[in-house]
């Protein structure tokens, strides 16, 4: 960890040769009333040094449980998690998690202890920890509620801590499982335009898992869909540049999403947030 990076500072991690991550031919199951189920039976796709793609399709598609993969909490049956070329069997703090549930923060911290203590475990001293927790949850717009405790917070406040946890110990990658799918449409309007904003400015890189059509053509440069039972990569549409409804391209990327997932037997009037 760098702890001296700031958002403002171009990320000086040294781009390798190869993608920042690699999932290659990944298969996972569960363990079921004792057999093996697949969930997942072959999935290969790369995400480059401060690229954003999102994983879209059905539910029990495989989203939630390939994300596990890529942050170390579920061992692939097969294939290959790997990270700047190196396997990454394990949770570490190049990746950092942020999860639908507004209950992911420690609700006896205040709101700047849930920040930083995450500094602290990973070996800031307590005023570089405090200067930067501030400085993370200044950007979220969280100045005012640095004292507060979480259950003082609305939902759409306790994702911008969790964002500015997450970011704050200068991870390699972002790895969100639909982060706001359990906001109302302007909160989720809100959020996802700040973090486009600030996912640029610190240049991390994000493996972001929705339902929306409409908020994977936003936020991400490439859509990676998901589909069959077990699933498999259908295929990874390109989205780059088409972060306003009114950018060329958008009805036709947001078309072709929609025809993979009818494909899928998804209801789409649940899947699309208009
Ligand atoms: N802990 C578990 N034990 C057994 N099976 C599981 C477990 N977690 C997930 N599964 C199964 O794995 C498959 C994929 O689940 P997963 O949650 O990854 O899908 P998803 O695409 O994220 O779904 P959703 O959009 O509904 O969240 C599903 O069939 C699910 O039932």
């Amino acid at each position: 960890m760098t702890s001296a990076t700031t958002v403002a500072t171009p990320r000086d991690d040294p781009p390798s040769d190869g993608p920042l991550l690699l999932v290659d031919q990944v298969a996972i199951g569960y363990q079921r009333q004792g057999r093996h189920v697949p969930a997942v039976e072959e999935a290969t796709f790369e995400v480059a040094y401060g690229e954003k793609v999102m994983l879209l399709g059905p539910s029990g598609s495989g989203k939630s449980t390939i994300l596990k993969a890529v942050g170390g909490f579920l061992r692939p049956t097969s294939g290959r998690v790997v990270l700047r070329g190196r396997d990454a069997p394990e949770p570490g703090p190049d990746r950092a998690f942020v999860f639908q549930e507004f209950d992911q923060l420690f609700p006896w911290r205040t709101i700047l202890g849930n920040v930083s203590h995450p500094l602290k475990v990973t070996g800031s001293d307590r005023a570089g920890a405090r200067r930067r927790a501030v400085e993370f949850l200044e950007l979220m717009g969280l100045h005012d509620v640095l004292d507060s405790y979480p259950h003082q917070l609305s939902g759409g406040m306790k994702q911008r801590v969790a964002i500015a946890r997450a970011l704050a110990i200068d991870p390699l990658m972002l790895l969100m499982d639909e982060p706001f799918g359990a906001l109302d449409a302007q909160a989720r309007g809100r959020l996802q335009r700040e973090l486009a904003d600030i996912v640029t400015r610190t240049r991390v890189a994000l493996l972001f898992v929705t339902h929306s059509i409409d908020e994977a053509v936003l936020l991400g440069d490439r859509v990676v869909v998901l589909g069959g039972r077990p699933s498999r990569v259908r295929e990874i549409v390109d989205v780059s540049g088409l972060d306003g409804s009114d950018a060329p391209g958008f009805a036709e990327a947001r078309q072709r999403l929609r025809a993979l997932l009818a494909e899928e037997g998804e209801d789409l009037d649940g899947a699309v947030f208009e």
